[in-house]
């Protein structure tokens, strides 16, 4: 069975979909078969993965929506291995239309369930909100990876994203673990930086990632092509760092 990965901190531009891409494509580029799924309107994981919009006929939306099955929404990507159930501006409305639905929190994990034994990862990027689009995730995960941006405020709102954690281990998801906390664009430049890696260990202690991903231009440039950075840049400092990660998000089982 795969293991489902919720890629989730309802705090902006933390580096969430980055991390969604990347470490997909890291994963696959090391054998694993992976499916990244995107549940968040903006659908820059979409784009990331080198999808045109433009050629998806349903989406994400229609799974949680309209029940349609999550294999037939599933596409190829540039990367061998990679796989990906894309978002595109509709799923703006699910957040609202499901509400009244039955089993709102667990239509993730129902469509999910149908595909999981044929990956090894499946990879949620979740959009910047503890709205019922991450519950869902949070429902159908085994994990979450928390990423936290090594900048002033880091901490801030992350109790708020461990009550609700608490709160689906609770009421939906007993088995949901914390994967682990990643530090993402460090500066090592600056102390700044080193200071919060400091606060952040301090706090999550043995749940923060080995691997710290520090600001590589590269990343920022590669969703604008349409590639991971493993095929835009597989010299980059930012390859180098997300292979780290998908070699420890392997071995950590
Ligand atoms: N390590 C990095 N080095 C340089 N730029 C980065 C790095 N990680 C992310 N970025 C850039 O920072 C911005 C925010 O990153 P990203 O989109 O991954 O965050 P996010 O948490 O998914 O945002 P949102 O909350 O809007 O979904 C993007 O422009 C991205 O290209
Ligand atoms: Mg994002």
């Amino acid at each position: 069975m795969g293991k489902i990965l919720a890629i989730a901190n309802q705090k902006g531009g933390v580096g969430k979909t980055t991390t969604s891409v990347s470490l997909s494509a890291c994963l696959a580029y090391i054998g694993q078969k992976v499916l990244m799924v995107d549940i968040d309107p903006q659908g820059n994981a979409t784009s990331g993965a080198g999808i045109d919009k433009a050629d998806v006929e349903q989406c994400i939306y229609d799974v949680l929506v309209d029940d349609v099955e999550a294999s037939t929404v599933i596409m190829e990507t540039k990367v061998e291995n990679l796989y990906a159930i894309p978002a595109t501006i509709q799923l703006a409305g699910a957040e609202i239309e499901l509400v009244p639905t039955i089993s709102r929190e667990v239509r993730l994990k129902r469509a999910l369930e149908e595909v999981q034994s044929q990956y090894d990862y499946i990879v949620i990027d979740c959009p910047p909100s503890l709205g019922l689009l991450t519950l869902n995730a949070l429902t159908a995960a085994d994990a979450v990876l928390i990423p936290v941006q090594c900048e002033y405020y880091a901490l801030e709102g992350l109790s708020q994203l461990l009550n609700t954690v608490r709160l689906v281990q609770k009421h939906l998801n007993h088995d949901l673990k914390i994967e682990g906390v990643l530090l993402t664009m460090l500066d090592a430049r600056t102390n700044l930086g080193l200071q919060v890696i400091e606060e952040v260990k301090k706090y999550f202690q043995d749940k923060v990632y080995q691997t710290i991903i520090p600001r590589n231009v590269r990343l920022s440039e590669a969703p604008s092509h349409g590639e991971p950075i493993i095929i835009y840049d597989p010299k980059s400092r930012g390859a180098e760092v997300y292979l780290e990660l998908a070699k420890e998000v392997v071995s950590n089982g």
